[in-house]
């Protein structure tokens, strides 16, 4: 029998953290609820974007760690050192959110999502790839790119037990093109630590994470910063987990809270075999984006 794309069953946890200005309380917080989540069994972890910071340009320079040498000193990377702490005594992989880095040698800051295996290894990094820059006149104006810069791969980490994961961040969700690329390499579920607002929340948070689902016929996971009022950035929360047929199958409300959800061996294969559009494509008509992706 071939091979399934998610070899054994995984139990997903997506961390809707609450944090604030406080660095090492932001780390204490995601410490315990990553070890809460792992006493309920979890396997793969999730945490927010910028979950040990609020989030802001203002804010980038000022919570920016430095991630070389590798692995970094705790003066350098403080939150590299929780992290694979974390994933090591909850014995999980750890999709560590992500955190502002600083790049000294070209003096550029990236918005980096760690992620760690259940050694307290580092698996994978991923730098967002697209900056979030949109102005919606009277609601909401936004530009990563007068701090960040981006980065410029696609991040499919390999977790040998259960199979391979696409990471991205928040406004890559956007572009499918990553999803796809990640997909047809073989994932069986895309994660997304973001932080969508009020705005863009209401419209498009639920539809991004469905309609990367239905396209791509495997698990999805969008994990954000729980709601603050008196933050200078409202993030929506709703972390939620979709499945490989774009059905929800859970989904938080604003506040602090973790969602979990069961991802079955097979799914994905059965809702392909359902509708096979995975093996219908034409690429004498149009490219396979993930043609040139060596993964
Ligand atoms: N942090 C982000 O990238 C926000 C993305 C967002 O809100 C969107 O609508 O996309």
């Amino acid at each position: 029998m071939a091979t399934k794309l998610l070899k054994a069953p995984l139990k997903l946890a997506l961390i809707q953290l609450s944090s604030g200005a406080d660095k090492a309380a932001n780390l204490a917080r995601a410490r315990s609820k990553v070890l809460e989540a792992t006493s309920q069994g979890a396997n793969l972890v999730v945490l927010p974007e910028c979950f040990n910071s609020p989030y802001g340009t203002k804010y980038f320079p000022k919570y920016a760690e430095t991630l070389l040498p590798s692995p970094p000193t705790t003066e350098q990377s403080p939150s590299w050192h929780a992290l694979a702490d974390m994933a090591k005594e909850g014995k999980t992989y750890l999709v560590g959110g992500s955190i502002p880095e600083y790049w000294p040698e070209t003096n550029k800051y990236y918005n980096t999502s760690l992620v760690f295996g259940p050694e307290g290894k580092l698996l994978a990094t991923h730098r967002k790839v697209h900056l979030f820059d949109i102005d919606i006149p009277g609601k909401i104006t936004f530009r990563e790119s007068e701090v960040l810069s981006p980065g410029n791969k696609v991040t499919i980490v390999d977790l040998p037990e259960y199979g391979k994961i696409g990471v991205a961040i928040c406004y890559d969700i956007r572009f499918p093109e990553l999803a796809t690329i990640a997909a047809r390499k073989g994932a069986f579920l895309l994660l997304y630590p973001g932080a969508f607002n009020l705005t863009t929340g209401a419209l498009h948070w639920e539809l991004q994470a469905r309609a990367r689902a239905m396209d791509n016929q495997v698990y999805v996971g969008l994990c954000s910063p729980a709601r603050d009022m008196e933050a200078d950035y409202n993030a929506w929360g709703h972390s939620m987990i979709v499945d490989p047929n774009a059905g929800i199958m859970a989904q938080l409300e604003e506040k602090e809270d973790v969602v979990y959800a069961d991802l079955e061996t097979g799914r994905i294969e059965e809702t392909r075999k359902g509708i096979p559009i995975y093996t219908q494509r034409r690429f004498d008509v149009y490219p396979d984006v993930s043609e040139h992706y060596e993964a």
